[in-house]
């Protein structure tokens, strides 16, 4: 098991927890949607995933098989370059080219060899669709595309799990719905990825596991989403239009 929590308390301030009594499990290869309502905690349960957020109460609490309870700072470098962050705002180095964010992230995980080095960025490049992008700038790139090479260089080292927090959540739909494509194709090579997002229509037409936020305590609500599921051929349901989405996008906002 890649993340196993039973009964953990998530704190942002040292009062109330944002989250309590957290139940949460990922296995190899699952694609997992975080769900909830602005302030809910997703990007803090997501923050203890990728060691951001330190966790003290727990009856069980481990991620890549280390315990958060007893982790050192001093290891978090290290262990955080197993997995892959994706983020909303894509957080590449806007001062170098595509080759060298690639590149900076594989020298920084210890990769010497300069053709070994061109031939995994041509790879992971390859996988996103942005081959002719290697020498552009980011500001040079649309957003979408922005989020590609952000995704290229979460694989950069073969992860086992990914962290993507609301990563289409400045995109348009279209692009959007090409993004979680991409990351449906990246789990299918077996990493695992939790993603929190507010697309709802995206949910039903790419089921995964579902939990939701909401409360103060995290639920797995996978089967009320399987319900509206389609029965057999995601890929042939119409694109919901952009009404759908934004109707579905106002029901996860705070009503007061
Ligand atoms: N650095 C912080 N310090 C103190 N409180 C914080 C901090 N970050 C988040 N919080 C609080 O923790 C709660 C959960 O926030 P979190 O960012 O996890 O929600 P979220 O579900 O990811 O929201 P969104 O959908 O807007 O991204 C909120 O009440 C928020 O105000």
């Amino acid at each position: 098991m890649l993340v196993d929590y039973k009964k953990v308390n998530i704190y942002q301030q040292a009062d109330t927890p944002v989250l309590s009594d957290v139940d949460f499990h990922v296995d190899e290869g699952e694609f997992i949607y975080l769900i909830g309502r602005v302030g809910s905690g997703k990007s803090s349960l997501l923050k203890t995933v990728y060691f951001e957020l330190d966790v003290d109460e727990a009856e069980e609490a481990t991620v890549l098989g280390h315990d958060l309870r007893n982790l050192k700072r001093k290891h978090v470098p290290s262990l955080r370059r197993q997995m892959g962050v994706i983020f909303q705002d894509f957080q590449l180095l806007g001062d170098r080219t595509v080759y060298k964010n690639l590149r900076f992230v594989l020298k920084a995980t210890g990769w010497k060899d300069k053709k070994q080095i061109d031939k995994r960025i041509n790879e992971v490049l390859n996988d996103v669709g942005m081959l002719d992008k290697a020498q552009k700038m980011p500001h040079e790139l649309s957003g979408g595309e922005q989020q590609r090479i952000a995704i290229a260089r979460a694989i950069l080292n073969k992860p086992k799990l990914i962290v993507a927090d609301e990563p289409t959540g400045n995109l348009d739909p279209e692009t959007a719905e090409n993004i979680i494509k991409l990351l449906r194709y990246v789990s299918q090579t077996g990493t695992s990825v939790i993603m929190s997002t507010h697309n709802m229509p995206l949910l039903d037409k790419y089921p995964g596991i579902v939990y939701r936020c909401a409360n103060g305590h995290l639920h797995e609500v996978t089967d009320d989403f399987n319900r509206m599921a389609p029965a057999d051929d995601a890929e042939s349901q119409e694109q919901p239009n952009d009404a759908d989405n934004d109707a579905d996008l106002r029901q996860e906002l705070p009503t007061t």
